[in-house]
């Protein structure tokens, strides 16, 4: 679970709030869009999760890790807990597919054998077989991008952190990102997701954060609130007028009530396993550590 207490960063350089008093929970299994305009805070949100930067004030609670409490040596172990993607890909230019996926588990030390098992079922699971010998300059924007998601998906994480993942590749493969990102999540990853794509958080109906200015202006816990007011794109920040805002009810009611309807797919892996009875993708064996 993530749980942002009274979080509030302040960047000293600047004196600039990127986030005030924000309270948040994301439970486990949850897959989260965060939307906002640009300098709203959203990036800032994703590094506090990823213990990139610190709160000035409130806690950051992940997985059981306490923001205030965690040790520098600790946050190598922490950050292997979560799989992150950045919309410029960064990927290693000099290591073809296959060794940038690979990479990622040389650095934690898993046996080669375990590496020559895990890495093939990863690129199949994104859909880049056939690309394992390449190097990032003969690939797609796409193609890059699915590199980094398999790269941040071959450690089996519990969460996925991705900041606008789909922001340097067209729309088509956008969707089939997040569409990914959705097998993923509900194999019981949870998965959040900052971006600007409308289409995309109209799309794929999921909780919707909108934060502006550094503060949680709306939350959409019930991915039926996420409805637009307008049908159509008329502007820049359509995204924060919905039909309806949950803002200030309990949260904790509507997550029970998501449980109880099992919204909340957390147990969903052996369902979606028998959905996929053809194709590439196999969730149940990513869910058991990809063994073939
Ligand atoms: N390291 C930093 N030092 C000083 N100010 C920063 C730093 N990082 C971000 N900021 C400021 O904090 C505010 C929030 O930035 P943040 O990157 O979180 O916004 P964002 O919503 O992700 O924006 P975008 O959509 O443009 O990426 C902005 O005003 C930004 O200029």
């Amino acid at each position: 679970m993530i749980e942002f207490r009274d979080v509030t960063k302040v960047y000293g350089s600047n004196d600039t709030h990127a986030l005030e008093n924000v309270n948040i929970k994301i439970e486990d299994g949850e897959f989260v869009f965060i939307v906002g305009s640009s300098g709203a805070g959203k990036s800032t949100f994703l590094k506090l999760i990823m213990h990139e930067e610190k709160p000035t004030s409130g806690e950051v609670i992940v997985n059981g890790y306490a923001s205030t409490k965690m040790k520098k040596r600790q946050v190598p172990y922490y950050r292997r807990t979560m799989g992150i993607v950045f919309q410029d890909f960064r990927i290693i230019p000099k290591m073809s597919v296959y060794d940038n996926v690979a990479f990622a588990m040389r650095v934690i030390g898993t046996k080669e054998k375990e590496i020559r098992k895990r890495v093939p079922y990863i690129l199949q699971l994104v859909g880049l077989s056939q690309k394992a010998r390449s190097m990032p300059n003969e690939l797609s924007g796409g193609e890059q991008q699915r590199v980094s998601l398999a790269r941040a998906l071959v450690n089996n994480p519990d969460l996925i952190i991705a900041d606008e993942p789909t922001g340097n590749v067209d729309p088509e493969m956008s969707h089939e990102i997040v569409e990914l990102l959705t097998k993923i999540n509900n194999s019981g990853t949870t998965v959040v997701m900052v971006t600007h794509e409308h289409d995309l958080v109209r799309t794929f109906q999921r909780r919707v954060i909108v934060i502006q200015k550094g503060k949680v202006v709306s939350d959409t816990p019930d991915p039926t609130f996420a409805k637009f007011k307008t049908k159509e794109t008329k502007k820049e920040n359509d995204m924060f007028y919905f039909e309806q805002n949950v803002k200030n009810e309990n949260l904790t009611e509507v997550f029970e009530d998501l449980e109880e309807s099992d919204a909340l797919n957390t147990d969903g892996i052996a369902s979606l396993a028998e959905e996929e009875t053809e194709g590439t993708v196999d969730l149940n064996e990513l869910a058991q550590g990809g063994e073939q």
